[in-house]
């Protein structure tokens, strides 16, 4: 089952000027920085009560947020939903025809396992699952 949004992804160019911009804006500074090498990326995370926001900076060029930078400069690249069993959904959501871009959860950041759907079958929105490790 989905419940609640786990966070929102906002691709930056520079973390370190993106993290004084958040920081000045939620009057509160990251909780958090984690580089994924996996994922080509550094991340920061801000918590403002239950709302948590991901930055993310591309630490190479074949990264999927140096390429969305690239296209579409930089802003919301993706929402990020909690499930509390991620193979249970990544079953449900293949058999409901949405196109999963790993079939096995992968190590996300923040101690999640992660499952990403394609934007083409969400109409337009690349959709993040994460169920916490435990
Ligand atoms: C830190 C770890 C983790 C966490 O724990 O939270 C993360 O959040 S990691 C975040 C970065 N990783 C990912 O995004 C992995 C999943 N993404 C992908 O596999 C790819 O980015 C993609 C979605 C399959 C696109 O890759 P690719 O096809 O190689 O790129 P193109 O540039 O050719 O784009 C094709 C097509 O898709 C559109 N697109 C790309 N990214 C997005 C996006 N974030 N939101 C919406 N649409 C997106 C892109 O514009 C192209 O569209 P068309 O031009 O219309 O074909
Ligand atoms: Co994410």
């Amino acid at each position: 089952m989905l419940t609640n949004i786990e966070h929102i992804g906002i691709a930056v160019k520079d973390i370190n000027a993106s993290n004084e911009l958040f920081t000045k804006l939620f009057n509160i500074a990251p909780y958090k920085s984690e580089s994924v090498e996996s994922e080509g990326v550094t991340t920061s995370f801000f918590k403002i009560n239950a709302t948590k926001i991901e930055l993310l900076e591309a630490t190479n060029q074949e990264s999927a947020i140096a390429k969305f930078v690239e296209k579409k400069g930089e802003g919301i690249h993706h929402v990020a939903f909690e499930v509390d069993d991620i193979l249970t959904e990544m079953q449900r959501l293949e058999k409901e025809g949405f196109i999963l871009l790993n079939k096995e959860p992968k190590h996300g950041a923040d101690n999640k396992l992660v499952c990403f759907l394609h934007p083409k079958g969400t109409n337009g929105v690349l959709i993040e699952l994460c169920q916490e490790i435990k």
